[in-house]
């Protein structure tokens, strides 16, 4: 069997590639990593906790892929390009099949990206896996989540409530009415939605030429719209007892075939709007660049909807907070003009 020190020469230092003479990766007591002149560094980390973050049965390939992606994910919503990354990974034994498909998982993402592993540590214990990325962005040009006005266009990316439908799959709670009108490649879909998420890395270069503000979405589209409206307060002088809100129209949603039927036949929106694992991107953007940033998308094949948009609302009489953290009841949703409940929608919190 191998050694910690065997595994890791054998499984990690490989995936180091790609990294300049005078840089350091793995091997040393720490990395030692440039960064390209006029540019910022952007740290972002993410950890995965099987049973929490992904079902105790899920390929390590997609373990892997998955603790490498959402943090790709939230360099994307900074507007940031990736540099590389470290891995902080815990396993309860030294199993090398595992353990190859998962190098296998990080190599894969690592070449597609091009970001190589520069360093991390090996554990015993419980799966979780710690992953530390960095990247960087033009100096001054970061998107927060806080730069939302009044009147901006609320827009998501691709589509929404996959990643929590593919839960279902995986765990086998989808209802039995809607099991049986999914076909097995939309089933199959919804897993990789789940286990394989794409960050909308490709699109976040463009994101700075016209959004507002930006987050991706983890822990379900109200849920992270609601932090881009919390820290948007936060900056913005309260004005006449003014916080900002933001009405959403749920035909706009734009849902997959699998979800649409999803829809069609329980009419339950939590689990599209606050099921969380999407990693599409939610920004605000003023209305007259909606066409800029579709056709920048379109030609990178990402698909931006307007989904609703920023409002500003009477802090006394109209929001439910008191203070400027808005709450999931300043946001509203719309039916075809009708505002409606859709009950329980808080999105995933851990405690
Ligand atoms: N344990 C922690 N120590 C320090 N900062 C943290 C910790 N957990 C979260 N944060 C910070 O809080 C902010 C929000 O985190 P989180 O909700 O996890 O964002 P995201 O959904 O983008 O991962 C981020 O700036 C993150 O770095
Ligand atoms: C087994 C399992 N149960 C539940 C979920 C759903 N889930 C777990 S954590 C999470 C939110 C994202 O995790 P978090 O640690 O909050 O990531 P962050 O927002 O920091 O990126 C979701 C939707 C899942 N993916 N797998
Ligand atoms: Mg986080």
């Amino acid at each position: 069997m191998a050694s910690e020190f065997e595994l890791i020469n054998f499984l990690f230092e490989p995936l180091s590639r790609g990294l300049s003479p005078n840089e350091i990766g793995i091997g040393d007591d720490g990395a030692v990593l440039n960064v390209p002149e006029n540019h910022q560094l952007v740290v972002v980390t993410d950890t995965l906790v099987s049973g929490v973050h992904f079902p105790e049965n899920t390929a390590a390939y997609d373990v892997a892929w998955k603790a490498v992606a959402v943090n790709l994910s939230d360099l994307a919503a900074m507007g940031a390009q990736p540099g590389f990354y470290s891995l902080a990974l815990t396993i309860p034994e030294n199993n090398q099949v595992w353990l190859n498909g998962f190098a296998k998982g990080l190599e894969d993402i690592g070449s597609f990206y091009q970001i190589p592993l520069v360093g991390g540590d090996t554990t015993n214990g419980p799966l979780t896996i710690t992953v530390t990325m960095q990247g960087w962005v033009s100096t001054g040009k970061a998107i927060r989540r806080s730069g939302a006005k009044e009147g901006d266009l609320v827009c998501v990316t691709n589509y929404i409530g996959n990643g929590a439908l593919g839960l279902m799959v995986a765990l086998n709670t989808l209802p039995e009415s809607v099991k049986g009108l999914i076909s097995e490649a939309d089933s199959q879909y919804l897993l990789d939605a789940l286990n394989l998420p794409q960050p909308q890395l490709d699109l976040s270069s463009s994101l700075k030429e016209f959004a507002n503000s930006a987050i991706d979405i983890s822990d379900g589209l109200l849920a992270d719209l609601g932090h881009i409206l919390e820290e948007s307060n936060k900056l913005i002088a309260p004005k006449d007892g003014k916080v900002l809100g933001a009405q959403i129209n749920l035909e706009f949603i734009p849902l997959s075939n699998a979800a649409r039927i999803y829809i069609e036949n329980t009419g339950h929106w939590p689990a599209i709007l606050a099921g969380g694992d999407d990693y599409q991107l939610c920004f605000t953007i003023a209305p007259d660049k909606l066409n800029l940033a579709q056709e920048m998308s379109g030609k990178l094949g990402v698909k931006i909807t307007a989904i609703g948009k920023v409002v500003s609302l009477d802090r006394v009489n109209e929001s439910s907070s008191t203070s400027n953290k808005p709450s999931l009841m300043d946001i509203t949703l719309l039916s075809h003009g009708k505002k409606i409940d859709v009950g329980e929608a808080k999105g995933y919190m851990h405690f």
